[in-house]
């Protein structure tokens, strides 16, 4: 092959699995893997420097065109985990918000969720960078996705799991990011990209001991928590957040 695919995924745990066949050949040969924090990934989409990304599906009502690549996804069935807001005080008692800049989904989630859901208003602030984090206290709450969450999990007492929410409210599961491109790619590309995505799913045990992890049982979250193949209900639960984001406005993008 001639001309390498540059491919983006989300530089958090919830990926390993994934990467796992990617870093193999034959996909191996043929793309160039970079990783880096969601909402980068939507601008190097958006920017050109990536043909493909696992993206963050909010981005979707704002591309003129877009492709989504292959069955593989992060998403969760259930509760995910790594996606939640974070307070010392219930949801009734926040008066502000921090947003995470480093999510795209999950902040336009939360917002539908104060609106359908939780029936609070409080003010939405997004962080422009970690320290944020240092700010969940008092009636100061935060949104923290991925590795950092489950981490966070160990320091704030009221955890509102942001996909249980979403189940209680629509019954359906809640998909975070999936692969997108804007130009099509060769279908033969599509289908080997796509059983390498698929290859980690049998080798989770191994997976979970190359990677020691203190914070959370990996194999749990894995299995659990996350859900990775972009199955009917999935596109279900997908269509019904992107109808919901008509409501919103736009997330930044670009
Ligand atoms: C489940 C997660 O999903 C992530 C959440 C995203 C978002 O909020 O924009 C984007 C990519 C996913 O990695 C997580 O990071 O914990």
């Amino acid at each position: 092959m001639d001309k390498r695919i540059k491919v983006g995924i989300v530089s958090y745990r919830n990926t390993r699995p994934l990467i796992y066949g990617l870093q193999q050949e034959p996909v191996s040969q043929q793309i160039d893997l970079v990783e880096a924090i969601p909402s980068e990934l939507a601008n190097m989409l958006v920017g050109g420097q990536i043909d493909v990304g696992l993206v963050p599906v909010a981005i979707l009502p704002q591309l003129e065109e877009y492709h989504i690549i292959g069955n593989h996804c992060i998403a969760t069935d259930t509760e995910v985990a790594s996606v939640c807001l974070f307070s010392e005080v219930p949801l009734q008692e926040i008066e502000t918000i921090y947003l995470d800049y480093q999510s795209r989904s999950s902040v336009a989630l939360l917002k539908i969720l104060m609106r359908e859901s939780w029936g609070i208003n409080p003010q939405l602030i997004m962080a422009k960078d970690e320290s944020y984090r240092k700010e969940i206290k008092g009636t100061t709450a935060g949104l923290v996705i991925g590795d950092r969450a489950l981490e966070q999990r160990r320091q704030s007492t009221f955890i509102y799991d942001l996909a249980s929410e979403w189940r209680a409210i629509t019954g359906l599961p809640f998909v975070f990011a999936a692969w997108v491109s804007l130009k099509p790619l060769p279908p033969g590309f599509i289908a080997t990209f796509d059983a390498a995505n698929a290859l980690g799913l049998d080798h989770i045990d191994e997976i979970v001991a190359a990677h020691p992890y203190p914070y959370y049982n990996l194999k749990k979250y894995y299995t659990l928590h996350l859900s990775y193949t972009l199955d009917e209900r999935k596109r279900k639960g997908m269509e019904l957040f992107l109808s919901y984001l008509q409501h919103q406005q736009p997330v930044l993008v670009g």
